[in-house]
């Protein structure tokens, strides 16, 4: 039994998040972990609200609320919406945690004790009529870099320059408009990545197995331009961990915070300790997830983001761990995601642009989105929803496919023989050669999903459902019953056991439906298929079962032209 750590990017709290935040981080980290279970290892799954920033003390004046409120409340939001997506976090919690503040004090204070943080007298824009500096999204302008207009203090979200506030041709205040503003003097801490390149690339040298996305990311990072760069990690705001080395003050820094991309990674951490504390267990039950020296150097530890994601965890949270000194645990593997896009264009939050977690879960039940995301996860270039698509494959794979195969054995077998398992009959040939194709698409699909190869996993998934179906409809056992029903009964009886063995291979990407599945089957044992055709015996002759209920519906072309018109527009 392995232990494996896994986190997905944690997803920011200034809204609900959309299909495509989905598709990036948290759902393909839940099929992992799904199937890490499944297979008996020891998971911690670990994801987070990440609550600091501008765009949460943005998002909470439009709201009318104070931030932290308007932080607890969003958070509430996203748990439900997780656990409506089946998202099976060991824990979700919040980068505003009591043991964030701590963690994070606590890293800061060692990179500064190893000589890694300096303290830079900067240049930065305050606004005269809001009376404040105007940090990152407080202040918009166009982008020097492409010509957008529309581009932030921080980041061109056109061209995805980073920028500095200082940038931006013809600034404006995103509180009051106000261009009434100047350039001030004030101090910040800067983390000192630069003198960390040379280990920081020799690292991702040693990650030969890693995605061509994560990688050559960190590359361009280490090399385009001056190469590495240092990084502010913090913010005139209110609403932050306030900056300290440790428990200790930091004298010039009061009333400054540390910047969000700092704290947020720490919170995978925090995270793990604030299970801990949830579940009653002491400091050892986490450590042991984390410390190298506390049991953590037989953990495998992957995480799981989108691609503008990446610089953070192959670079700067890396320099966070090393640069401490202490033994920390590493990154293993870092399965990095394209954009998946809406509809000819791209998914937006702040544009309120195409389907959100909540919107999706109104109109249909997990599975149907689960399995289209993740059977289209834009792993090797970006991807697009299209409803047709949507359509289409739903209907396809998971109506005439799945859900037909269930129906028609289980319908059929309780036509002829009841609701039990049948006894007589011996397997044939046909039989023979199901049981081979199952078994050589049952190790692909193994090896697939240990190499977190999304699409070519679900592809197999698929092969495999399609291969019952195709041997249901040749052995036609409506047809062998007429002439020889001991044949019949063999026939069914593999089917049903078909349906036990596509309720466990299924369940990380389908869980409500495999649920359904195995309950039907009358059985509970899920216990991952070793030899194939011993698993095909675990329902014995004699054994009962019901017929469940239709397991996937088709999707209408009605109901597929009124959701494209639906959600056409800007959300709210
Ligand atoms: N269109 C997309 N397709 C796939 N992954 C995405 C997409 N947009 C964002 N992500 C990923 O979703 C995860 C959560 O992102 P986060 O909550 O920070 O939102 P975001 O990146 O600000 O997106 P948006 O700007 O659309 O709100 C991150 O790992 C991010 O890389
Ligand atoms: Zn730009």
């Amino acid at each position: 039994m392995a232990r494996i750590l896994i986190t997905s990017a944690i997803p920011y709290i200034n809204g609900i998040k959309h299909l495509g935040n989905l598709v990036g981080s948290q759902l393909p980290a839940d099929l992992y972990a799904r199937y890490m279970r499944g297979r008996g290892n020891e998971v911690m799954f670990i994801c987070a609200t990440d609550e600091h920033g501008t765009p949460a003390e943005l998002a909470a004046a439009k709201a009318g609320k104070p931030v932290a409120e308007y932080c607890a409340e969003m958070h509430e939001v996203q748990k439900e919406l997780a656990a409506g997506f089946r998202l099976s976090f060991d824990h979700f919690g919040r980068s505003s945690s009591q043991r964030n503040h701590r963690l994070t004090q606590h890293f800061a204070g060692q990179l500064a004790a190893n000589g890694l943080i300096r303290e830079v007298t900067e240049k930065q824009v305050y606004s005269i009529d809001d009376g404040r500096f105007l940090p990152d999204r407080y202040i918009e302008g166009t982008c020097p870099n492409c010509g957008y207009e529309s581009a932030r203090g921080d980041q061109c979200d056109n061209c995805t320059k980073q920028l500095d506030p200082t940038d931006l041709i013809n600034p404006h205040s995103t509180i009051s408009g106000s261009t009434n503003l100047e350039v001030r003097e004030t101090k910040h801490l800067y983390l000192c990545q630069s003198q960390m390149r040379e280990r920081l690339e020799a690292w991702i040298d040693s990650k030969t197995d890693w995605p061509i996305l994560t990688t050559s990311i960190a590359k361009k990072w280490l090399h385009d331009g001056d190469g590495l760069q240092d990084r502010g990690i913090t913010r005139d705001l209110d609403w932050g961990i306030p900056v300290k080395k440790g428990e200790e003050d930091w004298p010039g820094m009061e009333g400054k915070v540390f910047y969000v991309w700092f704290d947020a990674p720490i919170e995978y951490i925090a995270a793990t300790a604030e299970w801990a504390d949830a579940n009653g267990l002491d400091e050892a039950a986490w450590r042991r997830w984390w410390r190298t020296d506390e049991g953590a150097e037989d953990v495998r530890y992957v995480e799981f983001m989108g691609k503008d994601n990446v610089p953070f965890h192959t670079l700067s949270f890396p320099a966070t761990i090393m640069g401490s000194g202490e033994p920390w645990k590493l990154v293993d593997y870092i399965k990095s995601f394209n954009y998946l896009n809406y509809d000819g264009g791209q998914f937006s939050t702040s544009r309120g642009r195409g389907v959100f977690m909540d919107q999706a879960l109104s109109i249909l039940p997990s599975d149907y989105w689960r399995w289209w995301l993740l059977s289209h996860a834009p792993e090797n270039s970006d991807a697009e929803f299209t409803w047709e698509n949507f359509q289409a494959s739903v209907n396809k794979d998971l109506a005439d496919v799945l859900g037909n195969f269930v129906s028609r054995i289980t319908k059929f077998c309780r036509s002829k023989f009841g609701e039990v398992v049948p006894e007589g009959g011996a397997y044939g040939q046909a039989e023979a050669e199901l049981i081979a194709e199952l078994t050589s698409r049952s190790r692909a699909y193994e090896e697939h999903m240990e190499a977190m190869e999304i699409r070519k996993a679900a592809g197999e998934l698929r092969a495999i459902w399609v291969a019952g179906n195709e041997y249901l409809q040749s052995a036609a056992p409506w047809a062998t019953f007429k002439t020889d029903p001991e044949q019949a009964a063999a026939q069914v009886r593999l089917g049903l056991n078909l349906i036990r063995l596509y309720a466990v291979l299924s369940r990380p990407f389908i869980p409500d439906a495999a649920a359904t599945m195995m309950a039907a089957m009358g059985c509970d044992d899920w216990s991952w298929p070793g030899d194939i055709a011993e698993a095909l015996t675990a329902l014995p002759a004699g054994h009962t079962f019901t017929v469940p209920e239709v397991m996937f519906r088709k999707i209408t072309d009605d109901e597929r032209e009124e959701w494209q018109t639906r959600f056409a527009g800007v959300r709210d």
